[in-house]
């Protein structure tokens, strides 16, 4: 899961990008790039690591401009190396840059179309690349040579009939605008908002609205599934349905874990999202176990907080901080490797002993993925002392490997595929076990916007709302990114070898793209 800004200014727009970039840190971890637009000439500066590590006060000075894109990466395509970091460039037509939140499904067979027809060369294996270039050769088709509104919307109509996936994007074409917009299912979040200033109005698009909030901006709507908008330079907003058909069907995954609770998706507040599923576990837990003996509920820090209070408020049982998080260690699930992913759970989460001892302790989180944190905890748990050690996900049992954004490619990684309920409660050493039940996470996620008729809730079912997920691209993706896999490839990338170079700045200190 990436995260994407874009805006559009009446004056430098470096620091407002900056700042947006850290409110989206949550959605990756991996790298971080800007690239902002000056008399038509592009600046960026990009790299693998945090915002905060990426981008030093020299770098700022240099990135000018009034319009400009950032990035936070998730790897979910190709190696974690700094060739992939985002924004991605392309000169022809006009010079056009891009982000991209999400994961297309189609990007082998695109790639060689557009090796074998359109004659352009992918530098590198991502996803992203292979869409910037569809894009541009969509709009390259109209042959203008200053591109008008209808030309830009009648690039993505064409662009997505090509592709096939997640996608949440924004792109800056040199000297014309912004560009931003949502797959026909609309399975990544966008959002734009707009803020007045002295010198006129100012727009920025996003993956979540904090980043909006946090800046001055107003809300004003989510980009539509299938939907693109055009913000010109000088600050008009135009915006076209794209796509033919049309299915609202978000990744219901962000409002499990990915997004921010403070965060407004799809009309729906993720954090009221979070208090239901809270008090719908709680539901099933008295209907389950009326006579339970549940002393204390304790969240998982972080994602699981807002769940846990409500389900214990249900309950009517304590809610108490029992595990105190390092806060300088990032999200575990979203790291590269399960070897750092299983360290990081221990350096990141403490118990507080006399919240355990001696008490039949609920540990609530909200989800269990690989079961890298949840193993851990409890023994923990039973280090420090608990007599029972219960475990309630605020999601339903994960199963299947997801397409569209998330990293989880291999069902094998999945702790409950192909395990039922109780064989997962003893792989993790639980003394007992409650999921989510699905039908209750729609009636969550989705209260304050009956318009979502449904959800992508492809980890929980194997059903893939795009219609083109089958057996054997499951196999590709499972061979080409398991973490096996993928720890071989970042072997690669470290030790030079099979390395893509990067047609980036690539030490780091110079900005620009020359
Ligand atoms: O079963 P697993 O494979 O361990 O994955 C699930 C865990 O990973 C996430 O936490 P993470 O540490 O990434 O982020 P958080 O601090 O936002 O909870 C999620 O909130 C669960 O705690
Ligand atoms: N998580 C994401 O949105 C990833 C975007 C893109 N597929 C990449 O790997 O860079
Ligand atoms: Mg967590």
């Amino acid at each position: 899961m990436c995260g994407i800004v874009g805006v559009v200014g009446k004056s430098d727009v470096n620091l407002q990008l900056y700042d947006a970039l850290t409110m989206l840190q949550h959605r990756g971890q991996d790298a971080a790039g800007i690239l902002t637009c000056h008399n038509g000439r592009f600046s960026q500066q990009k790299a693998n690591g945090l915002v905060r590590d990426v981008f030093r006060t020299r770098h700022m000075q240099r990135l000018v401009g009034h319009s400009g894109i950032g990035h936070v990466r998730y790897p979910t395509a190709g190696s974690s190396g700094p060739a992939l970091a985002q924004p991605f460039y392309v000169n022809s037509p006009y010079g056009i840059a891009l982000a991209h939140n999400g994961n297309l499904t189609n990007a082998a067979e695109v790639s060689d179309e557009l090796y074998r027809t359109d004659m352009r060369h992918v530098n590198t294996d991502s996803d992203s690349e292979v869409l910037l270039n569809v894009f541009a050769q969509e709009l390259l088709k109209r042959n203008k040579l200053q591109p008008m509104a209808e030309d830009i919307f009648a690039a993505v109509e064409g662009m997505q009939k090509r592709i096939r996936g997640g996608y949440a994007c924004v792109a800056l074409i040199a000297n014309y605008g912004l560009v931003a917009f949502r797959d026909p299912h609309g399975i990544r979040p966008l959002v734009f908002g707009k803020r007045e200033t002295k010198k006129g109005t100012e727009y920025m698009v996003a993956s979540e609205s904090v980043a909006l909030d946090v800046l001055g901006y107003t809300l004003m709507r989510d980009v539509k599934p299938g939907e693109a908008i055009f913000i010109t330079g000088e600050g008009e907003l135009h915006s076209k349905q794209c796509s033919d058909v049309v299915e609202l069907a978000p990744c219901i995954f962000e409002h499990v874990y990915f997004a921010r609770p403070d965060s407004i998706m799809d009309g729906v507040s993720v954090y009221k999202s979070r208090l239901r599923q809270g008090e719908r576990l709680a539901e099933k837990i008295l209907k389950e176990r009326p006579d339970h003996d549940i002393d204390v509920v304790v969240p998982i820090p972080d994602s699981s907080r807002v769940a846990g209070q409500a389900l214990a408020h249900v309950l009517g049982v304590k809610f108490r901080e029992g595990l105190v998080k390092n806060r300088y260690i990032g999200r575990t699930f979203i790291m590269p490797g399960q070897k750092e992913r299983r360290k990081s759970v221990r350096q990141k989460l403490n118990p507080i002993r006399l919240e355990f001892e001696g008490k039949n302790v609920m540990l609530v989180d909200d989800s269990i993925v690989r079961g890298t944190t949840c193993q851990q905890i409890i023994q923990m748990a039973r280090e420090a002392g608990a007599a029972k050690v219960y475990f309630a996900s605020a999601a339903p049992a994960v199963k299947y490997p997801n397409v569209y954004g998330i990293d989880m490619p291999s069902a094998k990684e999945l702790i409950a595929h192909g395990r039922t309920d109780q064989e997962v409660c003893e792989e993790i050493g639980a003394d007992w076990l409650i999921y989510q039940d699905l039908d209750d996470l729609i009636a969550a996620s989705r209260e304050g916007n009956e318009n979502i008729k449904g959800f992508d809730c492809s980890v929980f079912t194997g059903e893939y709302v795009t219609g083109d997920v089958n057996e054997e691209y499951l196999y590709q993706l499972d061979a080409a990114r398991n973490d096996n896999q993928k720890s071989k490839g970042d072997k690669h990338n470290d030790e030079g070898e099979n390395t893509v170079i990067g047609l980036h700045n690539g030490d780091g200190d110079d900005v620009g793209l020359g």
